[in-house]
């Protein structure tokens, strides 16, 4: 299979890739990751289960479609496909470094940027993606109130009735989400999708990148918010970003809801205590506070 995966690289980049040595990467909890090293070059491979291939196609064509805002970097996906019983998918490697409080501030602004590029005029995307291991629904739709109640949290709680989950009743969950962000009309943002700290790195030249995206066009601020939810970016981040395209009023509201998308999908995920914290949550947004 390595032979096969060398060849495609070979085929794809023009110039002849042969492993001289591979290496397991540790880190992700869905796919295993190795480093492929020939003489001159070195790829960072995923691999996964067959079934899993249009996971892969998603993450390559998100990164693609993050390039072509020639904003922020990202790892460049060079290949992808299936042999024998494997899926995998290629992509540039990258050595990281530590970040520093400039790189911080620089990924804010790009992130920033990255947002203003526009590209869509509705919200969702081309195709369905995943989010952790998760499908994630993109339809595309006019109303952002319409597309995060529905394709969203309402999805998300679809799966946890089945993982047999006891949290508040769909319909009333999602009318309340349409509700509260009824007022709320962003223009479509290109968004990373799942940008917690182990998605969010500097390479050894000090250069900011994101990795392992969720790619859809949604409101900016499901990015910004989920920055906040396992501890918190550094504050030259959010400082960044503001310079760039400050935040706007409600945000501090917004998060909660934001990020329940997320603390959903966890207990769909791992279960646990995230099915409590989902549930105080949701509390918190059905009464309104
Ligand atoms: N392009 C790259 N070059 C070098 N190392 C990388 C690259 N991309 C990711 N890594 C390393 O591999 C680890 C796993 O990568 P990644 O998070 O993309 O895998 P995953 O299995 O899809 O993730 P997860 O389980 O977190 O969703 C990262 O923590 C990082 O250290």
């Amino acid at each position: 299979m390595w032979n096969q995966i060398a060849d495609r690289i070979s085929q794809v980049t023009g110039e002849k890739f042969q492993v001289k040595e591979r290496r397991s990467v540790s880190g992700g909890c869905i796919n295993q990751g190795y480093a492929l090293i020939g003489n001159g070059s070195t790829y960072f491979v995923k691999l996964n289960q067959a079934s899993q291939v249009d996971m892969f196609e998603a993450e390559a064509l998100g990164l693609k479609q993050m390039l072509s805002t020639h904003t922020i970097r990202v790892p460049v996906p060079i290949c992808w496909g299936v042999i024998d019983r494997s899926s995998y998918l290629v992509m540039e490697w990258l050595e990281f470094g530590s970040p520093t409080t400039r790189a911080w501030e620089q990924m804010g602004r790009q992130l920033a940027a990255m947002h203003q590029a526009g590209g869509s005029a509705k919200f969702g995307w081309e195709r369905n993606n995943t989010i952790g291991s998760t499908p994630q629904i993109n339809t595309w739709t006019e109303n952002w109130a319409d597309f995060f109640a529905e394709h969203r949290i309402g999805y998300q709680l679809q799966l946890a009735k089945r993982r047999g989950g006891s949290l508040p009743d769909y319909f009333q969950v999602v009318e309340v989400v349409r509700e509260h962000l009824a007022d709320r009309t962003p223009k479509p943002s290109l968004v990373h999708g799942d940008l917690w700290s182990g998605n969010a790195a500097v390479t050894s030249a000090g250069e900011p990148v994101i990795l392992d995206p969720a790619t859809y066009y949604g409101d900016r601020e499901v990015d910004i918010a989920m920055t906040e939810l396992f501890g918190g970016f550094p504050a030259a981040f959010y400082r960044g970003y503001n310079e760039v395209f400050p935040l706007e009023e409600g945000y501090q509201q917004r998060k909660t809801l934001y990020n329940l998308y997320h603390i959903l999908n966890h207990f769909n995920l791992f279960g646990g205590g995230y099915g409590s914290q989902a549930n105080r949550m949701l509390q918190q947004i059905l009464s309104g506070k």
